[in-house]
């Protein structure tokens, strides 16, 4: 028998400040990123200086409610263990993370990766909905750092999954067990709660909103409930752009007029963090109530839920199994996602 292929696959997330002190240069990273403040150098460099140096206060303030820091790591490297034992059968397989504004920085983990000398690389962004804002700034982000350390091994990619099955699975089941908790007759109203982007990111061809939307349908369908109340919306707007909507608050307070009970889900993110634990659970927490929300529950985020983690063995499978080296469900549409417009 032929030994185990050895398999690196490298999970992206955003990452998160590990402590207060932390906080300003994580948001420089944030707001230097090109894809996220579409202006050239040097002028980004000094928009990020100012507006990470002006939001810090308010970021320390958000991350003071869950310990000075972010979940987003020790979360994320739960996931890669999960993922690792879910391969285990098929590969040698082994998961590293690379965060793309804080530790541990593309760079390094392309290194480690180098170190370990896998016979193929797999990327897998922690984001099942596209974004030029995240997917295409991570898989860049290791373009370069793969150059940078000389790491040159057969690489495949796994562009998007907004309607994979484990995953949709996996939030139609917390759904499930969310609605469970009300008395039957009691009808609460479902917020589909993603991060919201910028209105001319989306304009400009970021599939982004409309693979939100396609995930949120898939999760409806999954659960099966005839005449369920939902609605897609979106959260964590900063700065001065119009950004897409409904907003997740307004929702909240519509809600409350109508004296509706609410089930937020974060559909958009499979871990928890500062998004979750600090603006859905206390801040719009707070805003239901003063709102009038008879009730407010909050579903969980995928993290290491076994749907989801079989969902992301399944796209391992599908890609090492596929002649074409990219993963995307788009392409057979003609619009493969890396192809849209800046
Ligand atoms: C679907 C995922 C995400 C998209 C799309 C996204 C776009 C985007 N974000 C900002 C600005 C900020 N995001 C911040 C935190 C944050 N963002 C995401 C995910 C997406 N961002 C996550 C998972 C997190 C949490 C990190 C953690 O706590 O671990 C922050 C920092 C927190 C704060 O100060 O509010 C900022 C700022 C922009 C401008 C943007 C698109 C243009
Ligand atoms: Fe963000
Ligand atoms: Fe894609």
């Amino acid at each position: 028998m032929s030994a185990k292929k050895k398999l690196a696959i490298v999970l992206f997330n955003l990452g998160g400040p590990d402590g207060p002190e932390a906080v300003e240069p994580f948001l420089f990273n944030l707001f230097n990123d090109p894809l996220i403040i579409r202006v050239p150098q040097p002028l980004r460099w000094l928009i990020a200086k100012i507006i990470s140096r002006r939001r810090a206060p308010v970021a320390k303030g958000i991350y003071a409610n869950i310990g000075g820091r972010s979940p987003i790591l020790p979360l994320t490297e739960a996931q890669a263990r999960a993922l690792e034992q879910e391969l285990a059968g098929d590969y040698d397989a082994r998961c590293f993370i690379a965060m793309r504004y804080w530790k541990p920085f593309a760079s390094e983990t392309a290194a480690a990766v180098k170190a370990w000398a896998p016979d193929e690389v797999i990327l897998l962004p922690l984001y099942p909905q596209y974004s030029t804002t995240t997917n295409k700034s991570s898989l860049g982000d290791w373009d370069q750092a793969v150059k940078t350390v000389g790491l040159a091994v057969p690489t495949r990619t796994i562009c998007c999954y907004p309607v994979e099955p484990g995953f949709i699975a996996a939030y139609a089941e917390l759904l499930r067990e969310a609605l469970a908790k009300f008395a039957s007759g009691e009808k609460p109203r479902i917020l589909f709660s993603a991060h919201g982007l910028p209105k001319k990111v989306v304009e400009a061809g970021d599939p982004y909103q409309q693979q939100v939307e396609a995930s949120c349908k898939a999760v409806v369908e999954a659960l099966g409930v005839e005449g369920l109340d939902w609605v897609t919306c979106y959260q964590s707007r900063v700065g001065p752009l119009e950004w897409i909507g409904p907003a997740t608050d307004k929702e909240i307070e519509r809600a409350g007029h109508q004296g509706k009970s609410l089930v937020v889900l974060p559909i958009a993110f499979v871990s928890e963090h500062s998004e979750t634990l600090v603006e859905l659970d206390i801040e719009y927490g707070h805003l239901a109530k003063e709102a009038g929300v008879p009730r407010y529950e909050r579903v969980p985020a995928v993290g290491t839920h076994p749907r989801f983690i079989a969902g992301l063995g399944n796209l391992v499978r599908t890609v090492m199994n596929s002649s074409d080296r990219l993963l995307c469900p788009e392409e057979a549409a003609g619009r493969p996602c890396g192809e849209e417009a800046r």
